[in-house]
């Protein structure tokens, strides 16, 4: 429509658009130079989808909670239609009472202040059967890999009431999702060309992924089903919440299906596995980059944990660790785990500053603009933990300057549950060992790359070289 007020954007080449201007190991960096030529609300042309980038703070609250109501919805992209079994997991299913109704279930078994006081001896128990082994090794560490291995267990415990033999192969699985769900996807931008996607033989991927991964989650619940049968759980897990919902019904419209089941379980665990175990991965870097950082956050977490009868890290004790928090904060402002976070769609048409966005407009976020945006940060691209001696600025989505969850009604559900595997294992590693780079490598020399996927992780991860300082009391 020509009388439209589109925001200014870059010019549109034809077919591909802006697609071009993507073409970039990092796009969330690509895009916030295009935000320094074309200002905090763009329109770009990414092949046949007419995109709104949005790269400040105002933007941002603009769209998550002025015009909330509107931009809720999340676009039908390729990934979630064939990972998701159909836009049935909580982050891509259509705004309405489906979604609503599942997020309540996630955030009330995982988030609150009971779920997460009744889990809390799962995250405090594996953290330290992860110390134990990183003590018992005798090679480097694969840093993330040991990470990833903790929050995989931690969220099939609390998910399914138990771990199981074949344990490996689902976190491989996982992993090559996460993996093959990750950056943009072709067909995403050319969605009239159903070819397009296949060409890449990405979707044929997918759904070998999905096969191996429902096969391990058929087994899983029909051991729930089956044990359901003879008696009711007294303490529910997540797949016994969503088996009662699904045999009660609940004020769903249709009745749930496992398939439903399975598409709300592989959400949890992308978001519990991959997000903290990154998190933890980029603050080791930093702090070893920064030794005085390094020393400062290990000296707190010695002294809370020195003063103790029985020296351990547990979370009562990670609430005194100030300084150690400020590490984790200022980790998700300079790396965020998700720079775009997850794409939006306009419900219908609306002004954002004077511009018009018709209706099914697709929206990002460019948090890790706004997170280095200089009218927000004094020195933003200084990793810096100080900055949050005096700061104020909460990461649960009211202060539009740190949103690394995300913020309004899409807003992640697992904040409390990501923080606490995130703060426990970082101040376990810190008290238990000193650190240092495998094989000579100068910490200055440490390649701080990022690659973009589902989530921005360190292209070249770490490969560490633990010292036991303070064994694991038994
Ligand atoms: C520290 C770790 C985590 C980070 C940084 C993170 C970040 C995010 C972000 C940025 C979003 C998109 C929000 C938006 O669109 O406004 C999101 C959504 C989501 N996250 Fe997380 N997340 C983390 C941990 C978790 C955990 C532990 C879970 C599961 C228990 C989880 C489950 C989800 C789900 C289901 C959504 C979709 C929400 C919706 O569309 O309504 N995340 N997360």
């Amino acid at each position: 429509n020509k009388n439209l007020v589109l925001p200014p954007g870059p010019p549109k080449l034809p077919l591909i658009g802006n697609m071009n201007r993507l073409l970039h190991p990092a796009p969330h960096r690509a895009l916030n130079d295009l935000a320094v030529e074309y200002g905090p609300i763009m329109h770009l042309k990414l092949g046949f989808i007419s995109t709104i980038v949005v790269s400040s703070a105002d933007a941002a609250r603009e769209i998550m909670k002025t015009h909330d109501n509107i931009f809720s919805n999340r676009p039908k992209l390729v990934a979630p239609r064939i990972l998701g079994y159909n836009y049935s997991d909580i982050a891509f299913a259509p705004y309405g009472s489906y979604w609503r109704q599942l997020k309540k279930i996630c955030v009330l078994e995982l988030s609150t202040v009971k779920s997460m006081d009744s889990t809390r001896f799962i995250r405090e128990e594996e953290v330290k059967l992860l110390v134990e082994s990183v003590s018992e090794s005798l090679e480097p560490i694969n840093f993330v890999e040991r990470l990833f291995a903790l929050n995989h267990d931690i969220i099939t415990w609390i998910t399914f009431g138990d771990k199981f033999d074949d344990e490996l192969r689902f976190r491989l699985a996982i992993r090559e999702g996460t993996a093959l769900a990750a950056g943009f996807q072709i067909g995403d931008f050319f969605p009239s060309l159903g070819f397009v996607a296949k060409l890449t033989g990405m979707n044929r991927r997918m759904e070998e992924c999905l096969v191996e991964l429902s096969s391990i989650m058929d087994k899983r619940i029909e051991r729930h089903v089956d044990r359901r049968k003879i008696e009711k759980p007294q303490r529910e897990c997540l797949v016994d919440v969503l088996l009662r919902l699904q045999e009660a019904g609940g004020d769903l419209d249709e009745p749930l299906t496992t398939d439903n089941i399975k598409s709300v379980l592989l959400d949890v665990f992308t978001g519990a596995s991959e997000n903290s175990s990154n998190i933890v991965e980029w603050a080791m870097a930093e702090m070893l980059r920064n030794p005085s950082v390094m020393e400062k956050a290990q000296t707190e977490v010695r002294q809370v944990i020195g003063e103790k009868v029985n020296p351990t890290v547990e979370e009562t004790d990670v609430t005194k660790m100030s300084y150690m928090k400020m590490v984790v904060k200022e980790t998700l402002r300079f790396h965020p785990p998700v720079p775009l976070l997850l794409p939006r769609e306009s419900m219908e048409r609306c002004k954002i500053n004077g511009y018009d966005i018709p209706s099914q407009t697709r929206v990002v976020i460019n948090y890790w603009a706004i997170a280095r945006d200089p009218a927000s940060w004094k020195d933003p691209n200084v990793f810096n933990p100080d900055r949050f001696q005096n700061e104020t600025k909460d990461y649960r989505g009211h202060d539009f300057e740190y949103i690394p969850f995300g913020a309004g009604r899409r807003v992640c559900p697992g904040i409390s549950l990501g923080m606490a595997n995130t703060e426990l294992s970082l101040a376990s590693l810190l008290y238990h060992f000193d650190w240092k780079l495998a094989s000579g490598e100068k910490p200055q020399d440490l390649d701080m790359n990022e690659t973009f996927g589902m989530t921005c992780y360190k292209t070249c991860s770490l490969r560490l070289v633990p010292t036991l300082r303070y064994p694991i009391s038994t």
